[in-house]
């Protein structure tokens, strides 16, 4: 992959977690100008920020509204593009990462990143791929430019919700795979659980405003399949523990960094119960994790529901 050294950007970087450090690393391969800046900084955000050709926020979903309200009082360059590369929900408003940054910070152009990414392949340097998904294509292709390596294979895409979506519904889904695994109930269970979860998670899309056939890419059917045939997820780790007799509570203590999928269950069911939407594997997962039923009952449940076409 060229990278003409007249293309190199300032390139800031929030959050110093595991998806923070991964894109992190994908940066310094193209040996644009990195500044890293997490809560332990000895440096400000705003001086992380000055000067940046693209400030990328892999915070968790509970540091976003923080951070993109600090943003919102910083002088940024007026061309700066803002990335967010978060896979969660809001709590209280259901809002997605994007949507938040946007409302918050609309005259920046605003990508959203999501993809098939394990951040512990990526930081093996193994190789994979990723969206850039924006309503501005300069804006997209400038942040192309900036992460695609050798290893690392990226593509622009214009639905920023769909992508961002895919990304944070697969999490739920993530759970109730890893707890399928975790009871060994083998590979025709597994198949049907991924490809109707997908169906699910399409609803939901369209009902944000997706398109459908965005799903259907990396961001969609590929980070799904990733998360749901890894152990490396943390999602994944949370449902497969709770099979093996774990407490909600001793699974995500067990596990490094964050499992969105336990809150985003919760914004979603809020959701889909206002809207009336059809999502019954994340329902399940939900009341799994609430504690409402027992993973017997959850399996019990999605098979005894009432026959239906398959679309
Ligand atoms: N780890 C992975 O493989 C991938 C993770 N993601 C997403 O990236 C996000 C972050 O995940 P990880 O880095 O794995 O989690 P992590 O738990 O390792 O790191 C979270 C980071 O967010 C920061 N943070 C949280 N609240 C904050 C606040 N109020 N102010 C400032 N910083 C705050 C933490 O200090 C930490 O640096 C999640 O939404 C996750 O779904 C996306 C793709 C891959
Ligand atoms: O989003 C991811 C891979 O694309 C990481 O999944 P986990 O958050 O479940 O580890």
């Amino acid at each position: 992959m060229q990278n003409m050294r007249s293309d190199l950007k300032k390139v800031t970087i929030i959050g110093s977690g595991a998806w923070g450090s991964a894109l992190t690393s994908l940066v310094k391969t193209n040996q644009h100008h990195l500044q890293v800046w997490s809560r332990q900084s000895p440096y400000s955000l705003a001086e992380a920020v000055a000067d940046s050709d693209a400030i990328i926020s892999a915070v968790s979903m509970k540091g976003v509204r923080v951070i993109a309200e600090t943003l919102q009082t910083v002088k940024l360059l007026p061309h700066a593009v803002l990335v967010s590369a978060t896979k969660g929900l809001e709590t209280i408003t259901g809002q997605t990462p994007s949507q938040i940054w946007q409302s918050l910070i609309p005259d920046h152009p605003l990508v959203v990143l999501s993809g098939p990414n394990l951040s512990e392949e990526i930081m093996a340097g193994k190789p994979a791929a990723t969206v850039v998904a924006s309503k501005d294509e300069n804006a997209a292709q400038l942040i192309q430019h900036i992460f695609a390596s050798r290893n690392f294979r990226v593509y622009t895409n214009s639905d920023p919700v769909g992508v961002e979506l895919g990304g944070t519904l697969k999490n739920v889904i993530a759970i109730a795979v890893g707890a399928c695994d975790g009871l060994n109930l083998g590979t025709n269970a597994k198949s049907a659980l991924i490809t109707r979860s997908l169906i699910e998670i399409i609803r939901v899309g369209v009902y944000f405003g997706a398109q459908p056939e965005t799903f259907w890419g990396l961001s969609g059917l590929g980070d799904l399949l990733a998360t749901c045939n890894s152990n490396l997820s943390r999602n994944y780790q949370v449902g497969y523990a709770i099979a093996q007799g774990q407490s909600l509570e001793t699974a995500i203590a067990n596990i490094h960094g964050t499992a969105e999928g336990v809150n985003t269950a919760s914004v979603l069911v809020g959701i889909c119960d206002r809207e009336k939407i059809y999502v019954p594997v994340s329902r399940y997962v939900h009341r799994l994790l609430k504690g409402e039923i027992t993973l017997q009952q959850a399996v019990e449940g999605l098979m005894e529901r009432d026959l239906k076409p398959e679309n």
